[in-house]
């Protein structure tokens, strides 16, 4: 069983200096760097924490950088500050050959010259000494180990780095708790432990209740790096559980009438743990300009949406509309980026729901505004129709089926039934499938006839009543 860690000094001053003509090769290498395209020209040290003594076999610094880095991709464009990371790095004066795809590189300068800089991560004893600062809820110069008193974290268990691709890095431990790091960090409150937290307050099982989360204190501001989270073991996510379905033939919508359940119990905790706040012609107006907005830029990074823009934008200007008529709506805190691949469903087929740190992209004040929950809703009708184009025998019929139980699912657990409000909805829908239109031409070009499709069926006059 590895002894707590704990030593409070600073890491010594050299050493972003000698990691800084590593890291400028390394980060943007990272799946989880979010600055791609714009070369990284330096970083500067917010913090920095010692956790294993350097000098001793394995080093081990917690480190937060910020990127300097160029405001395009053009020669010579201006420089300016980029994202803050978090980092976890090992030294070791040779890396074993387990460890070579956490490799970072030789350091040749400073206080750790001639050791070998890597990402601790992929490292057993790293881990360890995390989960054991949170089982003891340590104070390990500015960083908080934190731990919910009322479930029990065992000490010794096994670390393993998920390979998964995912926005930050996570680390399961004997497939019982697991750690989530935040890669990209800001200040302030994070809804992803900020909303896990206030529905484990509410008793609401669909979420896993944090066991424990890691912050620091720097400049008067609080900044979440960290949460750790039970493990659902042996959990198959929606995405992976609804393409298995269209091609075998079975029928998912009675999962997806479990999903809709789900969803709603978690927003019906959300309502009654959060503020909600009544949305009226104001809120909606500047809620469509938002979405025409969106539209207008991402039909001028992507030609092929041109055609269908001014179609598309009645959507919005419909519910801008209702909402000059006298319309309002309620928002509230809602998962922000829900699709199938945040559902997990455990052997036993209950549905948790996880990763509520809304769209990454977006600053952390806007990600934690209330918002009406058909967006979720939204987002969950727009992966079944991604699921049945995604699969390799597609079944014509089987998303509008699923999207159907999914509805009937939310309204049968009190939610608001999401189809007694189409202007919402359509808005919402088309919002998100522009979204994913500029989201898959990054991406995922291959990707793209996904929600062409879906912008050409939004875009269609709607069919007269029979
Ligand atoms: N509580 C959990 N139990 C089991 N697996 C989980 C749990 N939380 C996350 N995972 C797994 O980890 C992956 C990444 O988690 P997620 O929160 O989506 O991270 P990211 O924000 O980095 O994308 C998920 O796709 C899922 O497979
Ligand atoms: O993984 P994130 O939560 O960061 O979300 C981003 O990537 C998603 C793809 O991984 C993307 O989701 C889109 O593709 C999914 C299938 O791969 C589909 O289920 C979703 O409905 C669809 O939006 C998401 O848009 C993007 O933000």
């Amino acid at each position: 069983m590895p002894e707590a860690v704990i030593r409070t000094v600073p890491s010594p001053p050299g050493l972003l200096a000698s990691l800084d003509p590593l890291l400028r090769q390394w980060l943007p290498r990272q799946r989880w760097f979010a600055g791609k395209g714009r070369p990284v020209t330096g970083f500067s040290l917010v913090a920095a924490t010692e956790l294993l003594p350097a000098g001793s076999r394995l080093g081990l610094h917690h480190v937060l950088v910020r990127t300097q880095q160029q405001s395009a991709p053009a020669p010579g464009a201006p420089e300016e500050p980029g994202d803050c990371y978090q980092l976890l790095i090992g030294t070791r004066e040779a890396l074993p050959p387990r460890l070579a795809p956490a490799l970072i590189g030789h350091l040749t300068e400073g206080p750790d010259a001639g050791r070998t800089a890597y990402d601790a991560l992929y490292d057993t004893r790293p881990a360890e000494v995390l989960l054991e600062a949170l089982r003891t809820g340590a104070r390990i110069g500015g960083l908080r180990f934190e731990r919910d008193p009322e479930q029990e974290i065992p000490a010794g268990l096994e670390p393993r780095l998920l390979t998964a691709e995912q926005s930050n890095s996570s680390v399961v431990y004997g497939d019982t708790f697991i750690l989530k790091l935040l890669r990209r960090v800001v200040p302030g409150v994070n809804p992803d432990l900020e909303l896990p937290l206030a529905l484990a307050r509410e008793g609401c099982p669909r979420v896993p209740a944090p066991a424990g989360w890691l912050a620091a204190d720097l400049d008067d501001r609080t900044w979440v790096l960290g949460v750790l989270q039970p493990y659902v073991r042996d959990a198959a996510d929606g995405w992976e559980l609804a393409l298995r379905e269209p091609a075998g033939g079975d029928d998912f919508t009675a999962e997806a009438r479990a999903l809709g359940r789900a969803t709603a119990e978690v927003h019906t905790a959300l309502a009654r743990a959060l503020p909600t706040v009544t949305l009226g012609q104001g809120a909606v107006r500047r809620l469509a300009d938002g979405m025409a907005e969106r539209l207008a830029q991402a039909a001028r990074a992507v030609p092929l949406l041109g055609p269908y823009a001014p179609a598309l934008s009645t959507a919005f200007t419909a519910l801008a509309d209702l909402a000059a008529e006298g319309r309002t709506w309620t928002a509230q805190r809602i998962h922000g980026d829900l699709h199938l691949g945040q559902c997990l469903r455990s052997p036993g087929g209950e549905w948790s729901l996880i990763d509520f740190e809304g769209e990454p992209a977006k600053p952390l004040a806007e990600r934690r505004l209330p918002q009406p929950p058909v967006r979720d809703v939204a987002g969950m009708l727009r992966s079944f129709d991604y699921a049945e184009h995604s699969a390799d025998a597609p079944v014509p019929g089987w998303a509008a089926a699923c999207r159907a139980a999914y509805c009937a699912g939310y309204a049968e657990a009190g939610g608001h039934d999401p189809r007694t409000d189409p202007v919402l909805l359509r808005a919402y829908e088309t919002d998100k499938a522009v979204y994913e239109v500029l989201y898959e031409a990054r991406h995922r070009p291959d990707w793209l006839p996904v929600p062409l499709a879906a912008v050409r069926r939004l875009s269609a006059p709607e069919p007269e009543p029979a």
